[in-house]
This record gives structure tokens, sequence and C-alpha cells, in this order.
């Protein structure tokens, strides 16, 4: 990318190797914990640290709202948007739930929404109230794209400052469903009628309207699929764009990313396309139920950690993952050693 842009460090191989021979002189059988394992070396590669820490998480929900949202492509109105942002600020919401669970620092920062939000406990960081309608017209300008990256940046800048060792993005905003399958079908090359899926929750001819809407909007904006930001901006909405700069800041931070769903792997990608340095930073949270997310997964050769079968967003399946990453950390820092604990160890080891 361009102006500003400060660099990822690439991740510490040396303390990676490190990590991974000590985890063989850990008292369990070699790999006997599977994923966890390769989770410990890659915590260790994105911290540059032998025994890693994941906590406190801090969590950035960011909402916008989406012009989209006027052709009739969600099954729940645009008003939600605000009134979740609402939700989130009394602590009523499914990620302030899971979020008090990990003990995580939790914002919620406006970068678009439409509507009037409560004063306190926001912050206040909009760009724009609410993207122009993407298939009449541009989501956006390019300025207002990166200016909306800023106000990520400036989230996981935050979160970091006040001492957050891993963070998530969360976003709300009714209709980001369209505008991510858009930019995915734009950077991937998938045709739409694959990845499109029910979002909050259409179906039927609704769904074949949302579908119809996606690829008319695709033909009519022709966004350069070797141009993430001119995908993010013709396409995209202000929260899958503040997710971008979230996800890069922290990265240049070396701290590491713990992805959500669908708009938030979407966002991932773009910002993978932006910098492909930020991908070794990535961890992913959980598969959604959102059809797309397993095309989004795939083009970042992403494994999540967990299937539930979520379809939320907010952060939620991400947070839900949270502890996986603190069992890792646990697992090197807690567990004895074959020798200190007088075990013995494989024949001929
Ligand atoms: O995170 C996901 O995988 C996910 C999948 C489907 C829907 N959502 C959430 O639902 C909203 C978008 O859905 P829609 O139908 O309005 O496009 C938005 O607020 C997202 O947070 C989230
Ligand atoms: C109620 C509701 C809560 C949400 N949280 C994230 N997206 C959402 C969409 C709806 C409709």
């Amino acid at each position: 990318m361009t102006d500003a842009m400060p660099s990822i460090p690439a991740p510490d191989t040396a303390c990676a190797g490190r990590v991974a021979r000590y985890l063989d002189t850990l008292t369990k059988p070699p790999g006997s914990l599977g994923r966890l394992e390769s989770l410990a070396v890659s915590l260790a590669a994105i911290t540059g640290e032998d025994f890693p820490r994941v906590g406190p998480p801090g969590v950035a929900v960011f909402a916008a709202d989406h012009g989209v949202a006027a052709e009739g492509v969600s099954a729940f109105p645009q008003s939600v948007t605000a009134q979740m942002v609402a939700n989130f600020v009394a602590g009523g919401a499914a990620i302030n739930a899971f979020a008090r669970r990990i003990d995580a620092r939790l914002e919620v920062v406006d970068v678009g929404v439409a509507g009037a939000l409560p004063h306190d406990g926001v912050v206040h960081d909009r760009v724009r109230s609410g993207t122009a309608n993407l298939a009449r017209e541009d989501a956006m300008t390019r300025d207002q794209a990166l200016a909306a990256i800023a106000a990520g940046r400036r989230a996981a800048e935050r979160a970091a400052e006040a001492g957050c060792r891993c963070l998530i993005a969360g976003e709300m905003g009714i209709a980001n469903t369209t505008a991510s399958s858009a930019m995915l079908a734009a950077l991937t090359g998938v045709p739409v009628a694959e990845l499109v899926g029910p979002g909050t929750g259409v179906a039927g001819e609704a769904l074949a309207h949302k579908r119809a809407v996606i690829e008319a909007a695709l033909a009519e904006r022709a966004p350069d699929p070797a141009d993430p930001l001119d995908v993010l901006a013709k396409l995209g909405g202000l929260e899958i764009a503040a997710m971008v700069g979230a996800y890069l800041e922290a990265a240049g931070r070396r701290l590491p990313c713990l992805v959500d769903g669908f708009i938030a792997t979407v966002a991932a990608l773009a910002a993978c396309r932006l910098d492909p340095a930020l991908r070794p930073y990535l961890i992913f949270g959980h598969r959604s139920h959102e059809p797309g997310h397993a095309h989004a997964l795939a083009a970042l050769d992403a494994e999540p950690l967990l299937a539930m079968e979520l379809c939320l967003g907010e952060g939620s399946g991400a947070a839900l993952a949270f502890p996986l990453l603190e069992a890792a950390t646990s697992m090197l820092a807690e567990m004895a050693t074959f020798d200190g604990a007088g075990v013995d160890d494989r024949e001929g080891a």
C-alpha cells in the first residue's frame, strides 16, 4: 500500500524453531497436542517470545451502514445497525457476553453508521454516514476507504497501547454480506452464485435477488482485482476497511490477529492483498455458516480453529476461539519437561 504504511516485521523463525523443539521436551508424546502445538509455534513466530502471552485480548467492533441495504438484500432493516450499537454500549449483545468471559477490552467504533448513536461508550470515528448504494455508484471514494483504514489503525493502536496482546476485529453492518460477497467475487473470481448466502436470513427469491444485485454491481463497478483498494472503495464498506486497517496495524506491532467470520475474513483477504506480509499474523477463529466463508478461507489457505455454525459477526466466533490461544500459551508456560518431572522419554530418544 501507499502512504504511511508501517512495515510488518517478518515472523521470528528462530523463536518459532526454539519453541517447536521445546514442545518435544514437554511431558506428552510428540505432536499429541495437535494443532495446539502449531498454534504455539505460530504465536512464537508472531510475538518473537519463547513464552508468548495473548491476554488481555482487544476486541474492536466496527459499525457502519451500507447504501445497498436499499436494494432489499438483508432480512433486517438498516436501523438495526445503530440499534445494535446501542445494545453493544448497554452490554447486551453476544460479543459483550463473550468478551466478558475472556476479560477482553471491548471498544465499539462508529466508522460509518447512518443514524444517531449514543454519545458515550462509542468511539466516534465516522468517515461518512453509510456508504453509497454499490448497485448504483461506487460505495465510497478511495480517500474515504483510506480514511476508514486509518480509523481501524487507530483502534488497533489504542488496543496495543492499553496493553492488549491480541486483536479481534468484529463488525456490525446491515447488508455487509452483500458488500463482502461482492468484494470476494472480485478478489478471487469465484462466481457469485457459489459464494452468496443468507446473511441475516434471506432465502428463496430474496436470495436470488441478492445474487442478481451483486452480479450487476460487479459488472457495473468493474473494480480492478489487482487493486485491492479499488475493490474496497467500489464494493466494500467502512467497517470492512476499518478491519483492514486494524489487522495491518496490529501485525505491525507483532500482535496476533484472531479473525472472525465471513466479513472479517474478506477484510483479512483484502488486507493481505494490500500487504502479503500480514498473512503470518492471522489466526482464524471459526468457520462461519455463511457459504462464502469457505471460499474466503481457501483464498487465504486458512483452517479455522472452530466450526460452530455461527454466522453472527461482532467478533463473536473469534472471541469463542480465544481460550484456545490461551491454552497454547499455558501449555508452553506451565507443562513440565520429561527431565524436570522425571518421566522417561521415548525409547532411544
Ligand atoms: O460473521 C459472519 O460470518 C456473518 C455472516 C452473516 C451475517 N453476519 C452479520 O449480519 C449482518 C450482515 O448480514 P446481512 O444479511 O444484513 O448482509 C452483519 O451485521 C454481520 O455482522 C455475520
Ligand atoms: C440482531 C442482529 C445482531 C447482529 N450482530 C451482528 N450482526 C447482526 C445482525 C442482526 C440483525
